[in-house]
């Protein structure tokens, strides 16, 4: 008996020492290997501030495509491949839908309730089954004679302020997400609104990069007071915690307001909230979600707008070809629609090339609600996933010469289509991305038929050769850059004369707004 006992013993002894080390050697060998760093500070002087996506990719090319990385509080993993990214973020979507936890945006500048940031929770999956109702195919038809409509007014404001393209781009997105998510029409002229929105975003952008902020790194940091020495976030959150909070409600009490009313327009606030009148909870959901549509669309359309923009001064004689494919499509009558795209394929292929080259979001992080194993590395629950977009867009297997801006490489036989690539992973892939590309894809087409963007010239007369240098931040747009902006003829002029006093014509309101099932 005692014997049986002993053995017992000795057994369940065994077999518990045997999980702890598997346990700890899960834990300390088998995650994916990355560069060594040093002690405390981890591989944070091996980060660049700038282009950190190069240098991820080049870890990458070293360590394999998984490549772990450390820095003060935080252990992360880069996906460099297009293989490992939807392995993880797309097929295993149930358990890699999580955000990194931070403490800057969220908590110090008023962002904890944005869909972006938060984790997949039920009220996270609440608020995209919204999402998926009003950016949905059938409502986004909606939305599209508006957006149409826009495009004559956006074309007047060029014509008018040719240097000022990228503030043009920045309240043309304006007018489109505010009509859609609340109905609102005097973004044009409301200069409190639009700041508001603007400067809501940038704080967004400045603050949501993972590793940048020091309290990030050590949270516990959130407690200094303001005058405290190193304490600048605190500084920086003061200033910016009352305009984030005044961008995400102002609009939408503005909604509920008009509704008492009576006189508010059809959108994505006002159909959602006659059903929810007086639940907190579904309220607050609305709330966020329409903040999702003004916020999601801003920075990320004005970028490639201004990415494409500086594409066509590089790149004259692609210009060229994109203007003779509408000229011959088209005409020179009317301008450009989103039903013409499948008559402009090469419009279309210039428009993919602009969001491979320069994807507005180039590192999109996840995180991992459970521990996981993958190609017999370990994936501790909690682990942050950067999927390094730029890198699989600039994957020279894939993509050759990924570096040159090549439109004609999407009529090759086979060609992958990085739009699947550049609007996220899985549960988490961006809601707006039909908006996205019908809104972009309009602006590009009427800029084309009825400019010409060329390379700026100083004083002198000398050309100023635009730099492709990015801004840092979650959403890549290029540094400041001059073009010159000329009407291609004077026939050109009358159309968008012509058309701004026709869209005068068609309804402002979005009166046929059906959501999606
Ligand atoms: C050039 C245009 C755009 C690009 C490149 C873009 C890209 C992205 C990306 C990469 C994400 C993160 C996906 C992930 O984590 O896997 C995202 C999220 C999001 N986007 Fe977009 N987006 C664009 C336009 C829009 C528009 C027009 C809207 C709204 C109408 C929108 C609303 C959102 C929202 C609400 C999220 C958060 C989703 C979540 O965290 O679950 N975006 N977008």
């Amino acid at each position: 008996m005692l014997s049986l006992v002993y053995i017992a013993t000795t057994a369940a002894t065994g077999i518990i020492l045997a999980f702890m080390f598997d346990s700890w050697r899960r834990k300390a060998n088998y995650l994916p290997p990355g560069p060594l760093g040093l002690p405390f500070l981890g591989n944070l002087l091996q980060i660049p501030t700038k282009k950190q996506y190069v240098a991820f990719r080049n870890f990458g090319n070293i360590y394999g495509d998984i490549t772990t990385l450390r820095v003060p509080g935080l252990t992360f993993m880069i996906l460099n491949s297009r293989k490992a990214i939807f392995d993880l973020l797309d097929a295993r979507s149930s358990i890699y839908s999580d955000r990194p936890h931070a403490v800057m945006c969220p908590d110090l500048v008023g962002w904890d309730g944005a869909i972006v940031l938060s984790n997949n929770t039920p009220r996270f999956r609440n608020c995209r089954k919204l999402l998926r109702k009003g950016l949905g195919t059938s409502a986004v038809q909606s939305f599209v004679p508006f957006i149409n409509r826009q495009s004559a007014f956006y074309l007047r404001d060029l014509l008018e302020r040719p240097d000022a393209f990228t503030d043009i781009f920045r309240r043309n997105v304006a007018a489109i997400s505010m009509k859609i998510a609340y109905g609102y029409d005097g973004i044009a002229e409301d200069e409190e609104m639009h700041d508001l929105a603007h400067k809501g975003n940038c704080y967004f952008g400045e603050t949501a990069i993972v590793g940048v902020w020091l309290v990030d790194m050590l949270p516990i940091l959130r407690y200094v007071p303001q005058w405290f020495p190193l304490a600048y976030f605190q500084r920086y959150a003061a200033h910016a915690k009352p305009v984030v909070l005044k961008c995400i409600n102002k609009p939408f009490e503005e909604t509920k307001r008009h509704m008492k009313a009576g006189t508010a327009g059809a959108s994505f606030t006002s159909m959602l909230l006659q059903h929810v009148q007086g639940d907190p909870e579904a309220e607050d959901c609305i709330k966020y979600s329409g903040a999702g549509i003004s916020l999601g669309a801003l920075d990320t359309i004005t970028a490639i707008m201004s990415w494409f923009f500086m594409a066509m001064a590089l790149h004259p004689q692609v210009q060229a070809k994109a203007q003779a494919e509408i000229n011959k499509a088209v005409g020179n009558e009317r301008l450009p629609q989103i039903e013409d795209k499948d008559s402009l394929p090469y419009v279309f292929a210039v428009m993919k090339e602009v969001f491979r080259w320069q994807p507005p979001a180039k590192l999109v992080p996840h995180a991992v609600s459970k521990d996981d194993e993958y190609r017999g590395y370990f994936i501790p629950a909690k682990t942050t996933l950067i999927a390094n977009v730029w890198a699989i867009t600039h994957d020279e297997n894939v993509y050759h010469d990924a570096d040159k801006f090549i439109p004609e490489r999407f009529s090759e036989e086979g060609a992958p289509d990085c739009m699947n690539d550049v609007f996220g992973f899985g549960r988490r892939g961006c809601p707006g991305i039909l908006v996205a590309q019908a809104h972009v894809f309009v602006s590009m087409a009427a800029t084309l038929a009825t400019f010409n963007i060329t390379k700026a010239r100083d004083a002198r007369g000398k050309i100023i050769e635009p730099k492709v240098e990015d801004t840092p931040g979650a959403i890549s747009s290029p540094l400041p850059f001059k073009v010159s902006l000329q009407p291609r003829s004077e026939a050109a002029v009358n159309l968008i004369e012509r058309s701004v006093e026709h869209s005068k014509t068609l309804s402002e309101r979005l009166e046929a707004f059906s959501l999606d099932a």
